[in-house]
């Protein structure tokens, strides 16, 4: 593996294997990897012929009174992380690589950035937006790799390369999960023993959603309640989102019917964000579709 920190060399090591006819996989990262990159990069490597991994911590995404600075970094681990799972170009810009100079340019879905985590994070998927798009102009990508645990980031790119129709297919990779069902995140290691204790209750409030819908709930204000005590009765989490939405618009429902709907979560522990999700699927659209 090569480790590339400016866009020129980047350019210039993909152009032969362009000119070659090979597939191109990039895994946007802001590095301290856990098996969940690792996962995104496992399904990269089965699908492409060259595979581009990014580490990039992209201050265009945190907002003034944000984790930037104390961002857990470790170059040294991830890169060896990264040449075992058979990544071929490691980009690993430095800010002023990345942005030499102010940017003026900004890729903004002011709809869907400013719902759900958007609504306590004001113009952090602005910067995901601006910064992934600079990832894809720099790579040229055939296909880009994106965790499903981060639900409406990856949304939203959907959103943005079809608006855009910018050339990349985007593949969404299912969650990996620690033992006792916490996803996996960089920010885990900001966890106190206790709140690391508390936070499985997260990956249990999807269990409770499932339920209540099971037992027959139409009303997704209720199902919502429901997981907001669920949640409550862990003195250490603070959920500031707990909504039901439709998955693929991630606009609210009036009522919990045939079609799937997605439960997303942001819960804070002490100053870190949790993140979990499940697309949930009533009963009766599971027999819609048998039928
Ligand atoms: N547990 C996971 N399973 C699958 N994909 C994941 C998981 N955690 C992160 N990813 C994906 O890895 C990519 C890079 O994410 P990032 O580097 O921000 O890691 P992170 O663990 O989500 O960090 P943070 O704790 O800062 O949110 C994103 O597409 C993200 O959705
Ligand atoms: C997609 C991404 C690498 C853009 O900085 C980041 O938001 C992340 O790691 O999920
Ligand atoms: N994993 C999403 C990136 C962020 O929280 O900034």
């Amino acid at each position: 593996m090569k480790t590339i920190s400016t866009i020129a060399e980047l350019r210039a090591a993909l152009a032969e294997h362009r000119r070659a006819g090979r597939s191109i996989g990039l895994v946007p990262t802001m590095g301290y990897l856990h098996v969940g990159h690792m996962e995104l990069v496992r399904r990269a490597r089965s699908e492409n012929d060259v595979v581009v991994a990014s580490i990039f911590v992209n201050p265009l995404q945190f907002g003034p009174k944000e984790d930037l600075a104390k961002y857990p970094r470790d170059l040294a681990r991830d890169e060896k992380m990264l040449a075992a799972g058979g990544v071929d170009f490691l980009f690993a810009p430095g800010v002023s690589d990345m942005y030499p100079r102010p940017m003026e340019t900004v890729v903004d879905l002011p709809k869907l950035g400013s719902e759900l985590e958007g609504s306590v994070r004001p113009g952090h998927f602005a910067g995901v937006a601006t910064v992934v798009t600079k990832l894809f102009n720099i790579v040229q990508p055939d296909r880009a790799y994106f965790g499903e645990k981060d639900f409406q980031q990856l949304q939203i790119i959907r959103r943005m390369v079809e608006d855009l129709a910018q050339p990349v297919s985007v593949v969404g990779v299912p969650t990996v999960r620690e033992a006792d069902g916490l996803a996996c995140s960089s920010r885990n290691v900001y966890l106190t023993a206790d709140e690391r204790r508390a936070a499985a209750i997260v990956p249990k409030a999807p269990d409770e959603a499932e339920r209540l819908i099971a037992s027959g709930l139409t009303d997704p204000a209720a199902v919502e309640k429901g997981v907001i005590e669920l949640l409550a009765s862990e003195p250490l989490a603070r959920p500031e989102v707990v909504a039901l939405r439709d998955p693929e618009t991630l606009e609210p429902v009036n009522e919990i019917g045939e079609k799937p709907v997605l439960l997303l979560l942001f819960v804070r522990f002490g100053m870190t964000k949790l993140l979990d999700n499940r697309v949930i699927v009533p009963k009766s659209a599971r027999f819609a579709k048998v039928a």
